[in-house]
């Protein structure tokens, strides 16, 4: 996969994306990360990214010219659709990031990130060259530059190849919808806090199920809205059941 990343920021990119899972991804030649400095597609001595708004108002807004002299080196003539390819805008207007997008945007062979800051981006650059707009939740950051590194950190974990299978395990329980359960490392016992007994049993069954029933009762607590409309076997009612009486519901 072979992601570029507009932006007036490349210097943020460089810790993040050469470490840990990510770092070690493009290592293994699973994706390149490279960003691109929009001040190189300036045509100004002064290098000028933003300009003040139409119609007044406080603020900058990121001049159109720069995205699309970069835009057209990278990809040609807008709109030209190529196989795998998606141009997404990160902006707090767009729909809200989830695993169920990682895992798509992993599916494609080429992305780019408009990195907008300021006020925005001139309208012309959506209309011409975006695909899709995509935002980490509502509220307002500096820029888009770190929302896409949030995104690059989500997707890269789809990536075959991309998680040792310890991590692998993990991303297996988040993506089958509920809460993690509670981990445990030694001493068996901190602070005068016991781990709790399953899980010194060396019994994998009881072990799994406590698991099950521990995810169940942080998703009930935390994130309830993941449980509606969701359907339990036979097991998993029971342990939801066994969940709810725990805590006193
Ligand atoms: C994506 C982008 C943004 C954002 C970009 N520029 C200011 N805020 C906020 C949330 N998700």
């Amino acid at each position: 996969m072979k992601i570029h990343i507009l932006t007036i920021f490349p210097e943020m990119f460089a810790g993040p994306m050469s470490t840990s899972i990510v770092g070690r991804a493009c290592q293994k030649g699973l994706l390149s990360i490279e960003p691109h400095n929009l001040r190189d597609y300036t045509k100004d001595k002064h290098r000028q990214i933003d300009d003040r708004p139409f119609g007044g108002g406080a603020g900058m807004v990121m001049k159109a010219e720069p995205f699309f002299e970069a835009l057209t080196t990278l990809v040609g003539a807008p709109k030209e659709k190529k196989e795998g390819r998606k141009i997404i805008m990160v902006t707090p207007q767009g729909a809200t990031f989830s695993q169920a997008k990682a895992r798509e945007l992993a599916s494609y062979s080429e992305l780019i990130f408009l990195c907008g800051r300021y006020e925005g981006i001139d309208e012309r650059v959506r209309e011409t060259w975006v695909d899709e707009e995509v935002s980490i939740g509502d509220y307002v950051l500096t820029g888009g530059e770190l929302p896409t590194m949030v995104m690059i950190d989500a997707l890269v974990r789809f990536l075959p190849g991309a998680l040792g299978d310890e991590a692998s395990a993990e991303e297996e329980s988040f993506s089958d919808g509920l809460l993690e359960y509670p981990q445990y490392t030694r001493p068996e016992v901190y602070q005068g806090m016991a781990v709790p007994a399953p899980l010194l049993s060396g019994h994998h069954e009881q072990i799994r199920r406590w698991r099950r029933k521990e995810a169940f009762k942080r998703t009930y607590q935390f994130r309830r809205d993941l449980l509606k409309g969701r359907s339990l076997d036979i097991e998993d009612q029971v342990l939801f059941a066994e969940a709810l009486q725990e805590v006193g519901i």
